[in-house]
């Protein structure tokens, strides 16, 4: 389980991202965390990496209150954690298997990684998750060769590969089209069910969100504006969220929206 108390967070500059946050999420536990642009959706996700510095509060996986940690301890607990991203973050030149593998660095000795050597346990396991993930005919295909869904397989497994307790995801589908955005929430949902594993997916499709998570949590300027269940987010409570112009836009979006979606789109809709 994972437990954010009064989390808060100011930035060097002034700005408040995050102010007292405080939720629990249990154990297999998938939560989508929606929010305007600047909600503080990154900063809530890296502050319990701790590739952000909390101001205030704590932040507790299992006993372990991650907010405190410091050196080794620090970087034990992030093993911890399975990560998974917008733009996948594969090492482009390895194979599918050597990518899944790398989610056991962080346990094998220096000189081992080094020599990317794995235990058979550590090899069974990967071909056990790609199989999971549709992939296991393309394990030695290298991964600039696959494509984004693929990729985001890739990505799925290698954070299944550290056998994680908690799962954080960043926008999993931003670069994807519908089809493949749908099948890779399904994919995530199923994983974490079927491990107990909680997970809080930064997700700026409603849509998706309404359909692939067990819980939505809204933040608006940095605060948790709605904690509840999918079927929950009535027009009223998506103002609340978005502000009135804001989502009437995005609604107009979702319903015009046939086109596939690609980052380029996304930057210049400004997403
Ligand atoms: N490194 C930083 N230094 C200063 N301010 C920051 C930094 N990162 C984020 N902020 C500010 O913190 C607030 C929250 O930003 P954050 O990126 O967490 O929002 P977000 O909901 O993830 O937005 P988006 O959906 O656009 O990614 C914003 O006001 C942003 O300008």
């Amino acid at each position: 389980m994972l437990k954010l108390d009064k989390l808060s967070k100011t930035y060097a500059t002034g700005d408040t991202a995050l102010s007292q946050v405080s939720f629990e999420v249990p154990a297999g536990q998938v939560v989508g965390l929606i929010g305007p642009s600047g909600a503080g959706k990154s900063t809530l996700i890296r502050c319990i990496n701790r590739l952000v510095e909390p101001t205030e509060g704590t932040i507790t996986l299992g006993d372990t209150d991650l907010a405190r940690l410091q050196g080794r301890a620090l970087r034990r607990a992030r093993r911890r954690i399975g990560m998974i991203f917008q733009e996948y973050a594969l090492v482009e030149r390895l194979t599918v298997m050597e990518n899944v593998l790398s989610g056991r660095l962080g346990y094998v000795p220096a000189w081992r990684s080094f020599l990317r050597r794995y235990s058979p346990e550590d090899v069974s396991r990967a071909l056990a998750l790609l199989e999971q993930v549709g992939l296991s005919q393309h394990f030695n295909k290298r991964a600039d060769a696959l494509s984004g869904g693929q990729r985001q397989r890739v990505g799925i497994a290698r954070a299944l590969e550290q056998d994680p307790e908690l799962l954080l995801v960043d926008e999993p589908t931003a670069s994807l089209d519908p089809k493949t955005s749908r099948q890779i929430m399904r994919l995530i949902g199923t994983a974490c069910r079927e491990r107990n594993l909680p997970a809080i997916i930064n997700i700026h499709d409603v849509m998706l969100a309404q359909q692939f998570t067990d819980r939505i949590i809204g933040l608006q300027a940095g605060k948790v504006v709605y904690d509840g269940p999918p079927t929950g987010l009535t027009d009223a409570v998506l103002t609340r969220i978005y502000g009135d112009e804001d989502w009437n836009q995005m609604r107009g979006e979702e319903a015009t929206d046939e086109a596939p979606r690609t980052p380029e789109v996304d930057l210049a809709e400004g997403i």
